[in-house]
């Protein structure tokens, strides 16, 4: 039978085996398995014969060149240098990543090796990507805010023969550990001059020259060579969860859920996208490389520190007027307290409040929020950018409801996406036209999503299945196979339910619940999203009592960025501030609040959470102590991960001693709540 240009033999089978026995030509390796661990490895293809998954597989090479063919002289990467936006076409962006790839064959990259590539966001990051993967090696991103000793770790476990550096900063991290990375032969650096010439060491103009000779049918016969079912990408996952592992991506798993997702979710063709999220994370390469290069979009990048200062990014969107912007929701949560601040700034006394929820009336606002003049709330979507901005997208974490509403006040509802580094990409999506608050929408066509042991709510672990599937975790056969059923179901780790539309709502995560030692498993984020709408001035809530006896929480506070570490500082932000007037205290600091234990605060703090622990469905659910930390958590100072979820592990180590405290002594100095009779009898009888 005829599955688009395949011939396939196989009938009446949910998968196609297009992995066993088929002719070279087809592009597809041999395999036996849904899963391997194996960089060199090849898995079965998961092409159906109709419907959105039988679309023929294609290589990273082919969706690229398709897309220089399709797009040519249209922009497809804007950087700024000297204080001007410099233009990268789809043709020169091609023959960029070709002219890599000779390069990094000329450094000697073999078959299926690494090739980190550490710092921010830039075009050299995007060609160093591409140029890696049409070379035959496996591109790698590795975190800007990485460790020494992380570097080495992605570099070791990638096997890289080479590692592109951004600048001297990065560079000194890496000649700290070259004589432990066996693998490496060179380095590049793609930003600033180099401080010292060394051996094995290039500037960016020297390395793309490096490859110049290299014949174009070498580079020609490894592009043909490429397989769509062997790995394209690794991505390591964040480490939220536990050490990182190196996620393979297929060249068919992206390049068939970029194009998707780009046909379901109403994104169009030559989109303004703003590129500022780290992009070793996945959600930011799905949404800056592989989303832009299918529908022709153009990515401006932001500055380095766009995720530190959002002054910084608020920038880049005013001048750049992105068409499509994806945050974390984090992100959102920031740009809320702007236009909050904005908007208490406001002198107007015409403002239209919906007095039931507190928020802007969607129906007289909207004019505003298009762009056209201040208007009465005192601010337009233009003092942000976001003007011309008509598909906000969020995820990678639970938006809190209070963020949603918002948004939805002011008639720009935020579109909620769900996925993660196992899948590719974005496995569902909510779209404009078909839109439920809290859901994170509908499967994406040709995906499949599966609620394994429902609870009598609907609730249970999601599970996905589909051809955008990872392979396999490099190196770690344990790890994958607990990750895959025998099916090929991909086990989330996120609990979840679907309603009788097909919406899915992400209820919680299985991998953070907290099993306090009375054994209940409690869902720590919706306590502490329930806190910080309780009490804004909180910035962070971390909720503790994994083995322990009861719960209790380290909470930081909202603060400004330090203009000279970028770091977390010490003073409250205006609105912070502002919330401690409200309350006659006269703080303006962190350290004034934790050293005075500000007394306005401390009841405030105090009083929400007995607030929250009123709504606590048992008695275990309940926070009984807390304090506030002198240091906001921050992406640099390790506690948050690359999409603001926090790192619970790295929280609970560097904060182990004010923990102890916790649970050592009874009548602390810190917060305490009254503990219920209830509880007390629970301790007492653990204690039996
Ligand atoms: N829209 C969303 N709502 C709620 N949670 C989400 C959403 N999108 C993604 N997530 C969460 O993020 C996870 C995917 O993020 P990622 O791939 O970065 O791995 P991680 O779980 O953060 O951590 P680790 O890197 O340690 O494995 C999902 O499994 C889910 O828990």
């Amino acid at each position: 039978m005829q599955v688009g240009l395949w011939t396939v033999a196989a009938r009446g089978k949910t998968h196609l085996d297009l992995g066993k026995d088929c002719p070279k030509e087809l592009n597809v390796a041999p395999a036996e398995n849904f899963w391997t661990t194996m960089r060199h490895g090849a898995v079965r293809l998961r092409v159906e014969e109709t419907g959105p998954a039988s679309e023929p597989p294609v290589t990273a090479h082919q969706r690229l060149w398709d897309s220089a063919q399709r797009f040519g002289n249209h922009p497809a990467m804007a950087v700024k240098r000297d204080g001007q936006w410099r233009t990268t076409t789809y043709l020169q962006y091609y023959q960029a990543c070709r002219a890599a790839a000779k390069s990094f064959l000329k450094l000697g990259l073999d078959r299926f090796h690494g090739v980190g590539i550490l710092g921010c966001n830039s075009p050299e990051w995007f060609i160093g990507h591409i140029g890696a993967i049409i070379a035959g090696g496996i591109p790698v991103g590795i975190y800007p805010t990485s460790s020494v000793d992380a570097c080495q770790y992605v570099a070791n476990n990638s096997e890289a023969n080479i590692l592109v550096v951004e600048d001297d900063y990065q560079l000194k991290k890496i000649l700290q550990v070259k004589d432990q990375l066996p693998h490496l032969r060179a380095i590049v650096q793609y930003n600033d001059d180099l401080k010292e010439k060394r051996p094995n060491l290039y500037t960016w103009v020297e390395f793309m020259q490096l490859g110049s000779e290299i014949p174009d049918s070498e580079l020609d016969d490894i592009i043909a060579s490429q397989k769509v079912n062997q790995c394209c990408t690794l991505i390591y996952t964040s480490g939220t969860t536990g050490a990182p592992k190196g996620t393979m991506l297929s060249h068919d798993g992206i390049t068939w859920l970029s194009k998707m997702f780009s046909r379901y979710s109403g994104l169009r063709e030559r989109e303004i996208h703003v590129s500022y999220l780290p992009l070793s994370h996945l959600a930011a390469q799905f949404f800056d490389i592989w989303l832009p290069m299918y529908l022709g979009g153009t990515i401006y990048f932001a500055n380095k520190d766009a995720l530190k200062s959002q002054e910084s990014l608020f920038d880049t969107l005013k001048e750049v007027r992105p068409t499509v912007f994806f945050g974390v929701p984090r992100t959102w949560e920031k740009i809320q307290g702007v236009l909050v601040e904005m908007e208490s700034k406001s002198s107007s006394m015409q403002r239209s409040i919906n007095p039931s929820a507190g928020y802007p009336s969607s129906a007289t606002n909207l004019k505003h929020m298009n762009g056209t003049g201040s208007g009465s709330l005192g601010f337009s979507m233009a003092d942000l950018g976001l003007d011309r901005c008509v598909l906000r997208y969020t995820g990678g974490a639970i938006t809190p409801k209070d963020t949603l509403e918002y948004f939805m006040g002011l008639n720009l509802p935020l579109i909620e996406i769900y996925g993660m580094s196992e899948s590719s990409g974005n496995h569902t999506v909510s779209l404009t036209r078909n839109y439920r608050i809290t859901s994170c929408g509908t499967t994406v066509p040709g995906c499949k999503t599966r609620i394994h042991m429902p609870d009598e709510d609907g609730n249970g672990e999601i599970c996905i299945g589909g051809r955008h599937v990872f392979m396999g975790y490099l190196n770690m056969v344990e790890k994958t196979k607990e990750a895959f059923n025998e099916e090929g179901w991909l086990h989330t780790g996120d609990i979840g339910k679907l309603d009788q539309d097909g919406f899915l709502y992400i209820t919680g995560r299985i991998k953070e619940l907290v099993i306090t030692s009375g054994g209940k498993n409690i869902a720590p984020i919706p306590i502490e999203n329930d806190l910080k709408k309780e009490v804004p001035i909180i910035s962070n809530a971390m909720l503790v009592g994994d083995k322990r006896k009861f719960l209790s929480m380290l909470i930081t506070l909202k603060c400004t960025t330090d203009q000279d570490t970028l770091m977390p500082g010490d003073n409250l932000t205006p609105d912070a501030i502002r919330f401690c007037q409200q309350l006659g205290s006269r703080a303006t600091r962190v350290s004034e609040v934790v050293k005075s234990k500000d007394p306005a605060i401390y009841k405030a703090i105090q009083e929400g959470m007995d607030r929250v622990n009123k709504r606590a469905v048992s008695n275990a659910h309940r926070v009984q102590k807390w304090t506030i930390l002198e240091r906001d958590f921050s992406v640099d100072g390790g506690e948050l991960g690359p999409t603001m979820k926090m790192k619970r592990s790295v929280i609970l180590k560097k904060y182990d001693k004010i923990i102890d405290e916790f649970y050592k002594v009874e009548n602390s100095l810190q917060g305490k709540t009254q503990r219920s009779l209830a509880e007390k009898n629970e301790d007492f009888k653990s204690k039996l």
